[in-house]
């Protein structure tokens, strides 16, 4: 069932993708940030990479200091990630998987593989201040798991769903969408807050925001490549509007 407003995380790692092909200040995915917020983002999203391909630790600095909405902190669950993010003490720390190797994030956390280092992470964030929430598969079984580790936010991969949108895979976008559905549904049954993301656009957002459990959307790459076309504030505005055209229930 369809509820509430569904907030939309602007993330502007790929702002500081085109800034580092250069070496240079320009463009500053600070100012980005200022931007997207002017044009109604609720939060911005960083991802603070291991191997720093994008965002620096001098732009997680000075997003902290620097933005008036929430910032959520993407990290590996790492001991330098935590102790960078503890003392930075954002208003939200997302833990994703990272492999050096990857192009882009290609799946949610293994919850079972390190259940030890992630129950201390997310307690030393936790205690930080920070909203914690683990970047998992969506899948009912995980929702038990990230509940189990004490998780009180999820965020739904919808790579796979994207990835089959591009392929025009119907049957498969259905069944993917119907797995995002399920999982979303169970999350919030057991008290989990229900965020998704990844390779969202204006074309395939319609019916994940149909999903009403969701109350966050955390969008970057397909906004930062749009704003490049025309301007940032429209490419939020067109994905805004797509957002909430889904869950007046006019599209899903
Ligand atoms: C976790 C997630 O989906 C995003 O942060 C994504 O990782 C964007 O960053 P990359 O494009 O570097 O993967
Ligand atoms: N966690 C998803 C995110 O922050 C943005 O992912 P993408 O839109 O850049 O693929």
């Amino acid at each position: 069932m369809a509820s509430g407003r569904l907030r939309l995380g602007v993330n502007i790692d790929h702002v500081a993708t085109v800034r580092n092909a250069r070496g240079g200040p320009h463009p500053d995915p600070v100012r980005a940030a200022h931007l997207a917020i002017e044009a109604g983002a609720d939060g911005i999203t960083a991802h603070l990479r291991e191997d720093r391909r994008h965002i620096r630790d001098t732009d997680m600095e000075r997003l902290r200091a620097e933005i008036a909405r929430p910032l959520n902190f993407e990290m590996a669950v790492t001991d330098e990630m935590v102790t960078i993010a503890t003392r930075l003490r954002p208003h939200a720390a997302c833990l994703v998987p990272e492999k050096r190797e990857e192009r882009t994030t290609e799946g949610g956390l293994d919850l079972d593989a390190r259940p030890d280092a992630l129950r201390d992470a997310i307690k030393a964030l936790a205690d930080a201040g920070c909203r914690v929430s683990l970047f998992v598969e969506p899948e009912e079984r995980v929702m038990d798991a990230a509940r189990a580790l004490g998780a009180p936010v999820v965020e739904l991969h919808t790579g796979r769903y994207a990835e089959l949108w591009l392929a025009g895979d119907d049957a498969g976008i259905a069944s993917e969408r119907e797995r995002l559905r399920r999982a979303a549904a169970h999350g919030a049954a057991i008290g989990l807050e229900m965020h998704a993301g990844h390779g969202l656009t204006t074309e395939n957002v319609g019916p994940v925001a149909a999903i009403g459990e969701f109350v966050e959307l955390n969008i970057g790459h397909y906004l930062i490549g749009e704003a490049i076309f025309g301007g940032l504030p429209e490419a939020i505005g067109a994905m805004r509007a797509a957002m909430d055209e889904a869950r007046s229930g006019q599209s899903a």
